[in-house]
């Protein structure tokens, strides 16, 4: 557990002020932390929790919560008069993530193992058991557990620290029920609280282990927000609690905010919003960067995505921007696999950071809540969270325990500034942070919309980026969609609107070599197109929030031949492309075919059904020219003008025009036509043939 800072927070009474005392080695582990004094939620809940009470607890982050339980847990069981057996459980505490749940079994672990002996020197090399100390080590029961019976076994715990799913069904399976003696339960503590309680899957098992724990136990709830889920289980799981929530009054505010002067985060966090274009997000996410390194001196930083899809795209193109290339980036979030989150924690907490070569760490709200990071300078939140309760966790990750720290979110011109006012109406208030020019400093005025020309360079170097390996260009398409997806999720609706998103701004913010296709983008194009028509003709556009898109071109590739920087990938990339062609030609071949043929039968069927008026027609014809040439050769003959050739030759003439007319008709289509029509007879006459049959058959079938 890191060490408090000069400058710690408002604090309590003195450890030592605790009536009765604190256990000797208890009290030796805390002051070995050089803390003196309690924080004002570890001096409102000790004595309580202490004696016989339930407590909720609602105090800001950062302000020593787990203490708070801790102390008591261990205090109570060494207190108590029912001596726990090794393996018989006294106490057990959840957490949501399993981040937190680690760093809550550390902190009893850095208690318990103070008790246990260094471990004799090895005989002739043999190796020795670890040994027990008064107390057994906590067990820890996450995803990361690979066998938490064998681990129960080998602790003999008597607290047990875990994440609701894994913890549900440790505890409720037939060998849990069997092996893990709960009888005796003294405290049940939820950590974070209203997270626990407010995700239905958590709140489920939850629910379960409460049932199947015996009802004599302290239950203790705490969180830095509290919730009407919380109240819920107030009402089912707890007796008579005490409610001790650690207000933290500023009385600078008082005259603004919301008039009482009440803040939901540390008096030592410089909260802050920075508005831009969103085409210039990136560019501003990479200045306040080099900012908070180059002139507040930050060493360790975390940014905040709304989908691990976005962090594991932008922690790829943020290590290779050579703006940030004394950066060290490291990335965390809920899809990654245990081995791997843990690899990306530890490489951000044990980086040598300095404000020459700060660490950086991009993750999704899976490190938003309890996570102790030590010293963390700055915050940063590239996307406002989807639900507003997570703001004041997120910041909480900065300024604790007293010390500085500073937080900034950037809001996109227009609707999302009100989220400013949104955060202050709930305790949350916030200073303005000036757009950064490219020297750094603060500009007199944000640039004119629709975007800043650096946004459109930075365009272009994250482009570099991106045409190196095609994996970037996938994952910037999913880090786009993804983050549409979750800003349709924003509980304040009426301020993250989807409606208002510009694709072509988010897809240059975003450095992506087209806007990727999905139904969103299609009706955003239409929204444009059908402006665009409207202002051409001089008409204002019927959308009155309607602002004009930023520029948008798609990046010169050759998707064909654009290759994936893993080799194995590239060669399953070409099997698979050829394959495609391959499938797309034969395809092309057969529709081809396929065409020819319907057209062909569409002319014979309209010949067929036009074949009797045409030959009519033409008969009726034929007989009015007949009748005309007879009737002039008769009127000729009458007045001695006629000679033998002016006989009509009415019936063969007929005949020859009647040949002519179908030859002609034939040649026009050509070889090819004629033997598709053969085709095409043969086949109609085969079906037609069939058809019969089957009438036929059909018509006797009732007689078998
Ligand atoms: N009495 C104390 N004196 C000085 N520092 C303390 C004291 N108690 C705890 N701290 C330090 O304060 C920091 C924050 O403590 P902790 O993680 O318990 O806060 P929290 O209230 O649980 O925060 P969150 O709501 O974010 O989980 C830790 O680094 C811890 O070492």
């Amino acid at each position: 557990m890191p060490r408090p800072a000069s400058g710690a927070p408002a604090f309590g009474s003195t450890w030592a002020s605790l009536a009765p005392p604190l256990t000797p080695w208890i009290a030796d582990v805390i002051a070995a932390q050089g803390f003196s004094n309690m924080t004002p939620v570890q001096a409102g809940t000790i004595p309580r929790a202490l004696k016989n009470q339930d407590c909720v607890v609602e105090a800001v982050t950062g302000s020593g919560k787990t203490l708070a339980f801790v102390v008591p847990v261990l205090e109570r069981i060494v207190r108590s008069e029912h001596k726990y057996k090794r393996g018989e459980v006294a106490a057990i505490v959840i957490a949501p993530t399993r981040e937190l749940a680690a760093q809550i079994h550390e902190v009893f672990t850095m208690f318990l193992s103070t008790l246990v002996p260094p471990p004799p020197s090895p005989v002739d090399g043999e190796e020795q058991p670890t040994p027990i100390g008064e107390y057994p080590l906590p067990l820890l029961v996450t995803s990361g557990t690979s066998d938490p019976y064998a681990a129960f076994l080998n602790t003999s715990a008597n607290i047990i620290v875990g994440t609701p799913g894994r913890l549900a069904s440790f505890l409720l399976s037939p060998r849990g029920m069997s092996a893990v003696r709960v009888g005796n339960i003294d405290a049940l503590v939820l950590d974070e609280a209203d997270r626990l309680l407010g995700a239905p899957d958590h709140r489920r098992d939850v629910e379960r282990i409460m049932r199947h724990l015996p009802k004599q136990r302290r239950t203790h709830l705490f969180s830095a927000t509290m919730t009407d889920a919380v109240e819920d289980l107030v009402g089912i799981g707890l007796r008579n609690p005490v409610r001790i929530v650690v207000n933290l009054k500023d009385k600078r505010m008082a005259s603004e905010a919301n008039g009482t002067g009440e803040r939901r985060v540390p008096m030592t966090l410089q909260n802050r919003f920075l508005v831009c274009g969103p085409a210039e997000k990136t560019l501003q996410l990479v200045r306040v960067l080099r900012r908070e390194a180059g002139e507040y001196e930050s060493a360790k930083m975390i940014i905040y995505f709304s989908t691990g899809a976005a962090v594991d795209y932008f922690y790829r193109i943020l290590s290779k921007l050579p703006a940030l290339s004394n950066f060290h980036f490291a990335s965390l979030h809920g899809d990654l696999p245990p081995r791997a989150r843990e690899a990306s924690l530890s490489s951000f907490t044990s980086h040598a950071s300095s404000h020459l070569s700060p660490a950086v760490l991009l993750c999704t709200d899976v490190a938003a809540r309890g996570v102790d990071f030590n010293d963390i300078d700055t915050v940063i939140q590239y996307d406002p969270p989807t639900d507003p309760k997570t703001f004041s966790h997120r910041v909480g990750r900065t300024a604790r325990a007293g010390r500085s720290g500073r937080a900034v979110v950037l809001l996109t011109r227009g609707r999302e500034e009100q989220y400013v006012e949104f955060l202050k109406v709930r305790k949350i208030p916030l200073v303005r942070q000036a757009y950064i020019t490219a020297e750094l400093g603060d500009a007199e005025t944000a640039p004119e919309p629709p975007v800043d020309a650096d946004a459109l360079d930075l365009l272009k170097t994250i482009r570099d980026v991106v045409l190196t390996d095609r994996d970037l260009a996938d994952r910037g398409a999913k880090a786009l969609v993804s983050s549409v997806q979750a800003y349709t999720k924003h509980e304040a609706s009426f301020i993250f609107r989807p409606a208002d998103i510009d694709y072509a701004a988010l897809a240059t913010s975003f450095g992506l070599l087209r806007i990727p296709t999905m139904p969103e983008v299609r009706s955003w194009r239409k929204r444009i197109e059908k402006a665009e028509a409207k202002r051409e003709k001089g008409e204002a556009p019927d959308d009155e929030d309607y602002t004009p898109p930023v520029p948008w071109t798609d990046a010169e590739v050759d998707w064909d031949t654009f290759a994936y920087a893993s080799k194995q990938r590239e060669s399953a990339r070409i099997v698979a492309l050829a394959e495609k062609k391959k499938k797309r030609e034969e395809a092309g071949a057969e529709d081809e075919a396929r065409r020819k043929k319907r057209k062909i039968e569409a002319g014979i069927r309209e010949a067929w059904s036009n074949q009797k008026d045409r030959k009519a027609r033409r008969e009726e014809r034929h007989d009015k020219k007949d009748k005309k040439k007879q009737a002039e050769w008769e009127r000729k003959q009458a007045a001695g003008e006629a000679t033998e050739q002016d006989a009509p030759v009415l019936r063969a003439k007929k005949a020859k025009a009647k040949k002519e007319d179908s030859d002609e008709s034939d040649d026009d289509m050509g070889e090819d036509y004629r033997a598709l029509r053969r085709e095409v007879n043969s086949e109609r006459a085969a079906r037609k043939a069939t058809s019969t049959k089957r009438e036929a058959v059909g018509m006797f079938d009732d007689l078998d």
